[in-house]
């Protein structure tokens, strides 16, 4: 079944959806509770249903996907490129200049898929796997990482820091109005949490600040440019416990991706997790755009200017271990949606990771054993 094209795409027909719809895969044996209740078993009852989740692609599917890359692959020419790279804070000033605060919804999966965002959350590391365990309440989890005290302060003043005496950490790039920050804010009340938010977009950052629920006391809003791997962030670093990627890695040219993670790794403390979800390989949104829009293999510019790279998961997981980073988890999350009115069916596929800095274990340190 082909994906519905439509012509002149922009960030907000683009990205409709992109976050919000529920997220379900069994992959890399994680425990999903909230998904995976929906599995199109029968495709003559396609259309019997909103979404169908973790949906398998054909190889004719797939191939046709490939196929239909390929035939739109010519690239704009340089000068065009330099100006959506230089001017692209001021293609989303625009979008959100537009849009406001309305575009992007708040996100009911983010604490089930990301629970680390949650109250009592701790980077912790002593599950059988390695992994981060999602059940331990913080008070019995030796919390390993390095306190601000310890940490280096390379980019900043420890004066100049700002929630400087914060148990745990939190940092959001590319935040847009804030439709991550304020659900954390909300739900998140322990009272040693810091949520700290940036975005190269400062008509967006103006929106997070002018936001009645936007508290001084338990959050910072920044103006910062991700892909500037040399400007400083009000943090110093190892201070971070999580940092928070959501459809912002894929707005960066690819050749500034792999600098930008390893600057974001340098502010983790050792055992904290960068977060991310964002556009997979041959989404629905990749596959409708037209000729004339390629910008190099898989990155694209939308009809506003906005652009958007389709990451593999191979691809993310390069970009992370590149930056010292260890997988945690890294799933392709494939979902069908269906209009039912017009009978069109709509491919989406997302990938989300999680990448954790490794601990480094003090010497002699039993609860480590
Ligand atoms: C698709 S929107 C997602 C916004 C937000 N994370 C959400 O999910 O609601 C991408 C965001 O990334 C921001 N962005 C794009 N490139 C950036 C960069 N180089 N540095 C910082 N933010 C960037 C845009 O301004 C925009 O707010």
């Amino acid at each position: 079944m082909a994906a519905p094209v439509s012509t002149g795409v922009t960030a907000s027909e683009n990205m409709t959806d992109s976050a919000n719809g529920p997220i379900q895969s069994p992959v890399d044996g994680q425990k999903r509770p909230q998904f995976g209740t929906r599995f199109l078993t029968d495709p003559r009852k396609v259309f019997q249903h909103n979404a169908w989740d973790n949906v398998e692609w054909s190889r004719e599917q797939e191939e046709a996907a490939q196929m239909k890359v390929q035939e739109n692959s010519e690239p704009l020419p340089p000068e065009k490129q330099v100006e959506f790279d230089s001017r692209a804070h001021e293609y989303w000033n625009d979008f959100y200049g537009i849009h406001e605060n309305r575009f992007f919804k708040d996100r009911h999966w983010l604490f089930t898929e990301f629970p680390e965002l949650s109250p009592r959350w701790k980077t912790a590391w002593h599950s059988k796997e390695g992994a981060c365990s999602r059940e331990e309440p913080a008070q019995s989890v030796p919390n390993l990482a390095v306190s601000s005290e310890e940490a280096p302060a390379a980019h900043t003043e420890k004066a100049d820091f700002p929630g400087v005496s914060a148990s745990y950490r939190i940092l959001e790039v590319g935040c847009g109005v804030g439709n991550t920050v304020f659900p954390i804010l909300k739900t998140n009340n322990d009272p040693g949490l810091f949520v700290y938010c940036c975005d190269f977009s400062n008509t967006a950052i103006d929106l997070v600040k002018s936001n009645p629920e936007y508290d001084s006391s338990r959050c910072h809003a920044f103006v910062r440019d991700l892909s500037d791997a040399t400007a400083a962030y009000p943090v110093p670093e190892q201070s971070l416990d999580v940092i928070v990627l959501i459809f912002v890695l894929s707005a960066l040219h690819p050749d500034k991706m792999q600098s930008s993670v390893s600057s974001l790794a340098r502010l983790l403390k050792p055992g904290g997790v960068i977060l991310l979800r964002d556009y997979g390989r041959y989404d629905m949104a990749q596959l409708r755009f037209k000729k004339g829009r390629c910008l190099s293999e898989n990155f694209y510019v939308r009809g506003d200017g906005t652009r958007v790279y389709f990451f593999t998961q191979d691809e993310l997981h390069e970009l992370f271990s590149g930056a010292g980073l260890e997988k945690v988890q890294n799933l392709v999350d494939r979902r069908l949606q269906v209009n039912r009115g017009k009978q069109l069916t709509m491919y989406r596929v997302w990938v989300q990771c999680k990448y954790r800095k490794t601990l480094t274990r003090p010497q002699g340190d039993a609860a480590h054993n």
